[in-house]
């Protein structure tokens, strides 16, 4: 386990080049899986999740080289085989194993995938579109069987029933190579999607719709690489950086990003009173703004995305009066709340309802990150803090926020990670 220890009082200054998008990484892993040559992606966040599929490549005997921002992995000698638990566990999106296998080996053994504790994570909907493709799914206690007949997957209709990013994902990746036309209605329009839909068509699948609530693939026998794809910046580490630039910042420059994909998020900034000056790809806050307090709903995109819920709340706390939060996505995510509250954040749930008020004194803590983006929020309140802060169970940061002890160095912060011999 690693923790972090920030000392308070640190003012953000310089720029900050933000890595390809985890959401993203954590899908293309999986797809890779479905071509027939060797692929390579550039712009690749150094982070934990990526590491660990990368082992997980290595249990079906594909291998992958990373390094400086590039990804190679090399499917071609890819064999059927049980995954590794731990790394299953580790995070989310190796869910994706199930539609990347069904796809290529038309069956898939895989354990019930770890990621953020934010409330209850069903995959109900994952399930429901592996059906309707022709898939036979039992659901084991630790993981599920998917199977399917001689004659393999078979195009269908799909409705969801609600809209889910890993639910889109999933069947899209066992779409791609099934016979027919498979026509997927309500699903997610996350750019991470477009993303991945885009990767594949540059290897010649057949996906069209990505990026509207209807997504129409024909299946293709064979998926061939023919260039590096270059993975989106990730929206949520820009939003975590403006954030924390326009709450505690003396002129931050962020750089790659698209500013189109953050559209929500820089309408609350803007209506708070933040001066944000906006070019075609990077975004400057020059800080020390008067703030106005705002109502911020979460919902899927093009909504204010639930990822950026809690890394907003440092900026929240030093806005003149309330603030309030009202995650529909999930509303249990509010494990950062007792924490910030013991650094003297003013800040309380209550039926479903976040308040964030005015909190001139905070104070360093000893604080626990018990997911990715309480932990991230919790490192934004430090850094305003007056004293030391450790963050415990700091891995869950790293688990999505690409070198960002260097990347805080670069905007003159010191951050210290040390890993806790238990
Ligand atoms: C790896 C990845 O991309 N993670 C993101 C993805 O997670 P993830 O893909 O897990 O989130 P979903 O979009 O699936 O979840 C949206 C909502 O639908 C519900 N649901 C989902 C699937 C299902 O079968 N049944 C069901 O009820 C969930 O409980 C949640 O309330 O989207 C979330 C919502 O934007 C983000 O917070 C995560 O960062
Ligand atoms: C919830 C998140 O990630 P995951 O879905 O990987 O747990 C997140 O990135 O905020």
């Amino acid at each position: 386990m690693k923790k972090m220890i920030v000392k308070g009082g640190q003012t953000l200054a310089g720029e900050v080049t933000i890595g390809g998008a985890k959401n993203s990484t954590v899908a293309l892993i999986p797809a890779a899986i479905l071509a027939d040559t060797p692929v390579k992606f550039d712009s690749v966040p150094d982070i934990l999740d990526v590491h660990n599929l990368m082992l997980i490549l290595k249990s079906l005997n594909v291998t992958s080289k990373f390094g400086h921002g590039e990804l190679e992995i090399d499917p071609t000698k890819i064999k059927e085989a049980a995954l590794p638990g731990n790394a299953i566990r580790s995070l989310r999106a190796s869910y994706y194993f199930m539609g990347a296998l069904l796809g290529r080996f038309g069956q898939a053994t895989v354990g019930f995938p770890g990621g953020d504790n934010i409330g209850p994570r069903p995959i109900d909907q994952h399930i429901k579109g592996f059906k309707a493709l022709g898939a036979r799914v039992e659901e084991g206690e630790n993981e599920v069987h998917i199977t399917t007949g001689p004659e393999g997957l078979k195009g269908a209709r799909i409705f969801f029933d609600l809209v889910s990013v890993g639910a889109t994902i999933n069947v899209l990746l066992a779409a791609v190579r099934a016979k027919g036309t498979t026509i997927m209605e309500n699903v997610a329009r996350e750019p991470e999607i477009i993303d991945l839909a885009t990767f594949l068509n540059n290897m010649g699948a057949h996906i069209r719709g990505a990026g509207t609530d209807v997504i129409r693939i024909q299946g293709v026998d064979r998926l061939e690489a023919r260039n590096t794809h270059t993975i989106i910046p990730d929206r949520i580490e820009a939003g975590t950086y403006l954030s924390f630039a326009a709450a505690n910042g003396k002129g931050v420059l962020v750089k790659n990003v698209i500013p189109e994909h953050l559209d929500p998020f820089i309408a609350k900034l803007v209506e708070m009173g933040v001066n944000l000056e906006i070019d075609e790809d990077q975004i400057y806050v020059p800080g020390g703004d008067f703030l106005a307090p705002i109502t911020v709903k979460t919902s899927p995109f093009p909504g204010f995305a639930t990822d950026l819920q809690q890394p907003i709340t440092p900026l929240l706390m030093r806005a003149h009066g309330k603030s309030t939060i009202i995650d529909t996505l999930y509303p249990e995510r509010i494990k950062h709340i007792p924490e910030m509250k013991r650094m003297g954040g003013k800040i309380e749930s209550k039926d479903g309802v976040i308040t964030v008020g005015n909190s001139p004194k905070l104070t360093g803590a000893v604080v626990n990150a018990s997911e990715i983006r309480a932990g991230v929020s919790l490192l934004g309140l430090a850094l305003m803090a007056e004293g030391t802060t450790v963050i415990e169970h700091a891995d869950h940061i790293l688990r999505g926020y690409d070198r960002i002890v260097e990347k805080f160095r670069n905007l003159s912060v010191n951050l210290e990670v040390v890993t806790e011999t238990v």
